[in-house]
């Protein structure tokens, strides 16, 4: 494959993707993971899906597809015109196998930047150079190799062999999931609470009629971070959310998010509205309770249809068929429960998975309604550099299929300190105080990962 890489390459005077496809014996993703940083220091990607059916992890990169204009469309064009010439051998006709790209998306590239996202691109999606994709019991590796022109063939190979065989070798390594002791610095908590208040004045008289703002905590170690220790244990405490996780240089952003923003496998779309919030009960009796006040709540209704309104009116325009229950459901994480509506519908002609992101990004549930106000009030009000946090995150694979998640519950990995995000939707009765309450419920799954939950 190689050799034909190379004949390829000349042919077309262009560089060509060789991609090898191996079907393996079950190799556990978590400690495929924790092997890399012996070659593959802070170039790592994880993803994976509540219901188990794609986990993807990558090592290396063998490109990158970085954008900051129309990021979405570059990211998309580019990523078109690289595969045009590629050779994929030994893919099963299964998503998330053989050329994949990994990464996400900031929340608003336009934000003022403070420097904490600096490794972090407004829009990078990675091709790995090792991929391990796992469903079940069965697994496969992708590897990926770019050659050229005046390649020569044997170092080429060699290359590919040594790396292919260190990665199996080291993919036995043991990760413990012990936490480390941790401290919590809140930041501003007050000046938070007292924007809410004037966010809500504003909505009560304009015509804004929500708005999400998130506020930060700082978290300090004893020792520095670790990224597969952490993902082991939001695999372990949120197994209902999807779980990823991107690092750019020494900084990690990961997280256990519950909230699917699209999905594309051949026609099939699937999205997901999730807005309005409640703690979990510490009985079944209170829990269901807490459902039901949830379920008949006027302010958390409000939150969620305006994400559902939206949500059917971005799907229409690029979807056939858009179904959208008329009541929503309850979904429940360990810490919380969420009013949640699913969404099904089929691809238009035309469409692409991340033309649908373009289209549905940001949903109500992480900006608010009308979606560009909303996000002009953000930039205007927050003071928070977002980042990554609240972005589209995921994959797609070279036939199009994939899926992105939004990217909250989240964290920013940075040595022994951690940044943690969290927001909530504000509507013209929102309550500061309680609105206080609900992030620092939001804070607890990525807490509780790292460290304890001594939040309270
Ligand atoms: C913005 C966040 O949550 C969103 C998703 C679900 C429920 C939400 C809410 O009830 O406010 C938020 O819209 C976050 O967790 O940081």
């Amino acid at each position: 494959m190689l050799h034909q890489g190379i004949r390829k390459a000349e042919k077309r005077g262009t560089s060509v993707l060789v991609s090898q496809v191996l079907s393996v014996a079950a190799v556990d993703p978590f400690s495929f993971y924790a092997a890399g940083p012996n070659k593959y220091d802070n170039d790592r990607t994880f993803w994976s899906d509540p219901e188990n059916d794609t986990t993807i992890v990558g090592l290396g990169c063998v490109k990158q597809f970085q954008a900051y204009k129309d990021r979405f469309r570059t990211i998309e064009n580019e990523w078109q015109s690289f595969l045009q010439f590629s050779i994929v051998d030994g893919a099963p006709s299964r998503p998330g196998v053989g050329p994949v790209l990994l990464g996400g998306f900031a929340f608003d590239p336009t934000a003022p930047e403070s420097g904490d996202w600096d490794h972090f691109p407004e829009g990078g999606m990675v091709l790995p150079e090792l991929m391990l994709t796992s469903a079940g019991s069965q697994g496969w590796l992708t590897i990926n190799a770019i050659v050229n022109e005046d390649d020569d063939l044997e170092a080429v190979a060699e290359d590919l062999l040594l790396k292919h065989h260190g990665i199996l070798a080291h993919s036995s390594t043991d990760i413990s999931s012990k936490v480390d002791a941790i401290s919590i610095e809140e930041i501003r908590p007050q000046e938070w609470k007292e924007t809410v208040r004037s966010a809500a004045a504003n909505i009560r008289t304009g015509k804004l009629e929500k708005v999400v703002l998130a506020r930060e905590i700082r978290v300090q170690s004893s020792r520095s971070f670790s990224s597969s220790r952490t993902l082991m244990n939001l695999k372990k405490q949120q197994s209902d959310s999807y779980l990823f996780a991107f690092e750019y240089g020494k900084q990690c952003f990961l997280g256990a998010s519950p909230e699917r923003l699209v999905k594309r496998e051949g026609q099939q779309v699937y999205s997901t509205c999730l807005a309005g919030s409640i703690q979990r009960g510490e009985t079944p009796e209170t829990d269901i309770e807490l459902g039901y006040i949830l379920l008949n709540d006027h302010k958390n209704r409000i939150e969620h249809d305006l994400v559902v309104q939206m949500i059917r009116r971005a799907m229409e325009e690029e979807c056939d068929f858009v179904q959208v229950p008329s009541e929503p459901e309850l979904l429940k994480t360990p810490h919380i429960q969420h009013l949640f509506t699913p969404v099904v519908a089929r691809a238009g002609v035309g469409t692409s998975l991340l033309r649908m992101v373009e289209r549905l990004h940001p949903t109500p549930a992480l900006g608010g309604y009308p979606q560009e106000e909303a996000v002009e009030e953000i930039k205007r009000i927050e003071n928070l550099d977002r980042g990554w946090y609240a972005g589209p995150v995921g994959w797609i694979d070279y036939q199009g299929n994939g899926e992105f998640a939004v990217a909250i519950r989240s964290g920013l990995l940075n040595g022994d300190q951690a940044t943690l995000y969290a927001g909530c939707g504000i509507v013209a009765d929102s309550d500061p105080e309680s609105e206080y309450e609900e992030t620092k419920m939001k804070f607890k799954p990525m807490l509780t990962a790292l460290g304890g939950n001594q939040y309270d």
